[in-house]
């Protein structure tokens, strides 16, 4: 099967800046969730806008769904759903009427249109809110109905830049909640986020972008597995600095990582860590034992968090 997404050594400059710095990215299979994971700045949506067939590619080979994003823009266009990282809903326009006038870019036929319209209504649990204006409702209804507009064509690839930003979490769960049930019906979704627990609810795979590149590649569990420890202690001290008592815990565990307000130590097994410290009489002012996440995966490849 060839590839619905195959990048090789993709570049987006902007004047002497370089964005996006020679990546390679390959998507596959049909219902698979590919996330793009990283901070600000980091090229997530200059790749996705590549992808898209918004922004042409300054180098690189690029093809989206066998074709060639320069010469094929409106064939490739025609089989995607995009959503933006804003919502650009039409605010003159009915939830409805965001949909069918959608319908009518693709020259999908009235009728048609409209029962699709109704069942995406239903899909993302706006029906009840068909006949209102886009602007009363919530950030987290408005980014549904920005997600079945991005689905009024029946696309077989699905690009979404940060679908959750700046939603409550119920919303945020809300949003997960349908795009898993869109791959559980064989769409395939690319997503950016900088949220590690949205990339590790959906991702099947993903790359940790940083800088313009790919500091690491695998699914999330092959990512944890790879670059940390089964379990984290966080240990927080009262003082201005963490740094002295860093050096206190050396040995314990395979790393250790200073932040501003706490010493993060990457253990096999969190409790034996913890009696340890005790056995140092050290006095952190808190302690809390969990499981390793992707931020300790960013955090071990970068040095830094991943968001500020
Ligand atoms: N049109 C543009 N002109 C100049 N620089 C740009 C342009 N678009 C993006 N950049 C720069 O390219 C870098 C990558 O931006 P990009 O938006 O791709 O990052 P991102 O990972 O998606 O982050 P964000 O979450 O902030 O969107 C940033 O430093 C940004 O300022």
């Amino acid at each position: 099967m060839s590839a619905l997404i195959e990048a090789r050594g993709l570049v987006k400059r902007f004047g002497d800046f370089t964005a996006v710095d020679g990546i390679d990215v390959s998507v596959t299979g049909a219902g698979e969730c590919f996330g793009f994971l990283g901070p600000n700045g980091a090229g997530k949506s200059s790749t996705m806008r590549m992808i898209g067939c918004v922004s042409p590619p300054s180098g690189g080979h690029l093809r989206i769904l066998g074709m060639d994003p320069l010469r094929d823009g409106p064939a490739i266009r025609a089989r995607l759903g995009v959503c933006p990282q804003l919502d650009n809903l039409d605010t003159e326009l009915t939830v409805r009427e965001n949909l069918t006038t959608y319908a009518r870019f693709f020259g999908i036929p009235r009728r048609v249109a409209r029962e699709r319209a109704d069942e995406l209504l239903d899909f993302v649990q706006l029906t009840e809110r068909a006949n209102s204006k886009v602007e009363p409702l919530s950030g987290g209804m408005k980014r549904r109905l920005t997600i079945a507009r991005a689905l009024v064509n029946e696309p077989e690839l699905v690009l979404l830049d940060e679908p959750t930003t700046g939603l409550d979490p119920q919303a945020r769960h809300l949003v997960w909640e349908r795009l898993f049930r869109l791959k559980q019906q064989g769409v395939t979704l690319v997503l950016t986020t900088h949220y590690m627990d949205e990339a590790e609810q959906l991702c099947d795979r993903l790359v940790v972008m940083d800088g313009g590149r790919i500091a690491a590649e695998g699914s999330p569990r092959e990512l944890i597995e790879r670059y940390s420890t089964r379990e984290v202690v966080e240990l927080r001290f009262a003082a201005e600095s963490q740094e002295p008592f860093a050096s206190k815990l050396a040995g314990i565990g395979s790393r250790t990582e200073v932040l501003p307000d706490r010493v993060l130590l990457y253990v096999a097994d969190g409790d034996e860590a913890v009696a340890e410290v005790g056995r140092r009489a050290l006095q952190p002012a808190s302690v809390l034992v969990r499981r390793s996440s992707l931020e300790d995966v960013f955090l071990h490849l970068t040095g830094r968090t991943l968001v500020d």
